[in-house]
């Protein structure tokens, strides 16, 4: 993109936010202008997070010009908006690197920036980690201010208000900047959004506006008796205080945040003045500026490239349809004929597929918002009740319910189904959206049933188990994307608890594949076979329980013995290891290899490249499974064909 055609002369003179303080308000609405044609054009060539980047650009050159970052700290919640502030942050001209494999990440990370004092992705952590800081800078740590920004979506989650709570009455002075832009991913649920709808539809929300706006108009002295006679009316006339006022936070608000006078107005006087914590609830339109963000249902909240100038967003056809829609149909064929199959959603119903179930089925699709704890136990007590709920969550956003996983579901022995989607690696999201540790953190547990499917057509057929089996919880992972390609059953078949299948028969080496990494143990057993060695390729299908008849039978006609699956270690492969210790199989005769994703994190890539640095690719079970049984160096560089 060529630079000077775009003339952004007031953004070119900002190299760090401390170029934005010698500015001045209007000039700062000019850098803010400029800012966000800069951000359309930039996502446009790297999709990304749209919406709630353009929600934020006046907040974001207000926020950085009034405080002083890097030493007061800006604390994003979730991260997906902090576009704005890594242009103003030093990484303008990586942008276009922005969630590709070496680039920017698509969220905060500390390793990126001084100016990211604290990563994120996972949402509602930004409040938790300001009062941390802020105990820091009390505690004489060289730090200043902290400021979380959150969004009102994200404010729904229940570690919120452990962090409010505990900032209300810690009482120390720090900043919640509250981004209300009426919409999570999908617009948003819960009372909690009600109520902050309701905070600036109200009388005396508007007349506190009112005075407020008139206020920040006035000059010091003059301002400070408006503000005291407007807080000694709203005292009179009895004004309840807010939620977050009883919680202890100084309120302000609500005002508009792409008014950058306002927003620089209240900044400053609530800098200069803030003795304790203080939320400023700031009303914003995700997509800002941009019609036609504005004008879609998702206010274009995750795009790939699109052409800037009509918004249209680059759609390749798919080979085969996705695990997350062969899912959803799925689930909506079986309700149709079992009136206690519901569904629970923690915010992401498209992400999901349970926007498909809740076409079909309007009244037994629940979406809890971003709050996976009570999702889980939610659907727990609709196990308990004799409803089939299926819990439908992102396998890295599960881990936000585990211990109701642990405590609520498996301990009860409740038949909840989990329906994991996105589980191994994810691409773009990178590491902190990876579903590498559900294998690992669910087979661990009692009662608890663990399926992977190998392939789109093996996902209707678990959909289908999940629905029959009542006897305890029982959770099926799948990854994000298409599927595939294989051809589909009509309807899913019931599979026998605890049994793989064998796909293909050998003597030398056996090839135990766990989950959707089965097309890339396919390509591996043709390149041992092309060494000259015969392969015997299964899928297991279970983590738990497994299949110990199989297990013995590979075990004891083998040379070698590897396992693979899309997941960190202490998951498929650990089990098939403590089995195989149980079994006493372990006799040294056969040699075995677990093939996982390494132990560290893996940042974002395309997925088959993440796959290549994880060491899982056809060639890498290839060359594993020929060293292990025993091939000389020259056979397997042959079967590598290097
Ligand atoms: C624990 C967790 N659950 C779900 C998500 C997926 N997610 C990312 S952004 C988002 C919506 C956030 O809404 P809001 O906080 O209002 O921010 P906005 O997108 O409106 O700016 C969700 C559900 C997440 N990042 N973390
Ligand atoms: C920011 C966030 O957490 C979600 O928007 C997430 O990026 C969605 O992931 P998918 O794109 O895999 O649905
Ligand atoms: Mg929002």
């Amino acid at each position: 993109m060529d630079r000077a055609a775009k003339l952004t002369p007031h953004l070119d003179r900002i190299a760090s936010p401390a170029d934005l303080r010698g500015l001045s308000d209007s000039a700062l609405g000019d850098v803010a202008a400029e800012l966000r044609n800069e951000v359309i054009e930039s996502v446009a060539t790297t999709g990304g997070h749209l919406g709630s980047s353009l929600g934020v650009v006046e907040l974001t050159v207000a926020l950085h010009a009034v405080f002083d970052t890097p030493r007061d700290k800006l604390i994003w919640d979730v991260g997906h908006q902090c576009y704005p502030h890594k242009v103003l942050t030093g990484r303008r001209d990586r942008m276009a690197t922005l969630r590709q494999e070496g680039g920017l990440s698509g969220f905060t990370k500390r390793s990126e920036s001084q100016y990211d004092p604290f990563g994120a992705a996972h949402s509602s952590t930004s409040i938790s980690a300001a009062l941390g800081f802020t105990i820091g800078r009390d505690m004489g740590q060289p730090t200043g201010d902290a400021i979380a920004v959150i969004g009102d979506g994200s404010i729904s989650a229940g570690m919120a208000y452990e962090a409010l709570n505990n900032a209300g009455a810690e009482g120390r002075r720090m900043f919640v900047i509250l981004n209300d832009n009426e919409m999570s991913i999908a617009p948003p649920v819960g009372a909690m959004s009600k109520y902050l709808s309701g905070l600036y539809a109200s009388p005396l929300g508007n007349l506190q506006q009112a005075a407020e706006g008139f206020e920040a108009a006035l000059p010091g002295p003059l301002r400070d008796h408006a503000r005291r006679a407007r807080q000694m009316v709203t005292g009179a006339v009895g004004a309840k205080g807010t939620l977050f006022e009883e919680l202890g936070f100084q309120y302000i608000g609500p005002i508009n945040g792409h008014d950058m006078d306002q927003l620089l107005g209240v900044l400053r006087a609530a800098r200069a003045r803030a003795t304790g914590p203080v939320l400023i609830h700031c009303c914003t339109v995700k997509g800002k500026g941009y019609a036609p963000a504005e004008q879609s249902a998702d206010k274009y909240h995750g795009v790939g490239k699109f052409d800037p100038a009509s918004g249209a967003q680059a759609k390749k056809r798919p080979n085969a349809p996705s695990y997350t829609k062969v899912f959803g149909q799925a689930l909506s064929d079986l309700a149709a004929n079992d009136p206690r199959i519901v569904g629970v959603t923690a915010a992401m119903p498209s992400g999901t597929g349970m926007d498909i179930f809740a076409r079909a089925h309007p009244a037994r699709m629940f979406d809890v918002g971003i709050a996976e704890q009570h999702g889980v136990t939610f659907a727990a007590g609709m196990a308990a009740s004799g409803l089939k709920p299926f819990c439908a969550i992102y396998s890295t956003f599960l881990q936000r319910g585990y211990d109701q996983i642990v405590h609520d579901v498996a301990l009860q022995n409740l038949p909840v189904r989990f329906a994991i989607d996105r589980a191994g690696l994810v691409g773009a999201d990178g590491a902190t959206h990876a579903g590498a540790f559900d294998v690992g953190y669910l087979s661990a547990l009692p009662n608890m049933t663990v399926m992977a499917a190998g392939d789109e057509a093996e996902l209707v057929h678990m959909v289908a188990t999940a629905a029959a089996h009542d006897l305890g919880p029982i959770a099926f992972r799948y990854p994000r994307g298409e599927g595939e390609g294989v051809p589909m059953p009509e309807t899913g078949e019931v599979l026998e608890i605890g049994k793989g299948r064998v796909l293909s028969e050998g003597s030398d080496v056996a090839l135990l594949s766990f989950g959707a990494h089965l097309g890339e143990c396919r390509k591996a057993a043709a390149k041992i076979e092309a060494a000259g060695l015969s392969v015997t390729l299964a899928d297991a299908r279970f983590a738990k329980p497994l299949d110990h008849a199989l297990l013995t039978r590979l075990a004891r006609n083998h040379r070698a013995l590897i396992t693979v699956e899309q997941g960190a270690r202490g998951g498929f492969g650990a089990m098939v290891l403590h089995t195989l210790a149980q079994d006493g199989l372990l006799d040294g005769k056969l040699a075995i290899r677990t093939m996982t994703l390494p132990d560290r994190f893996i940042d974002q890539a395309a997925p088959d490249a993440m796959y290549a640095d994880a060491g899982l690719t056809a060639t890498d079970i290839a060359a594993t499974a020929l060293q292990a049984a025993g091939a000389d160096a020259e056979m397997v560089l042959g079967a590598l064909g290097a």
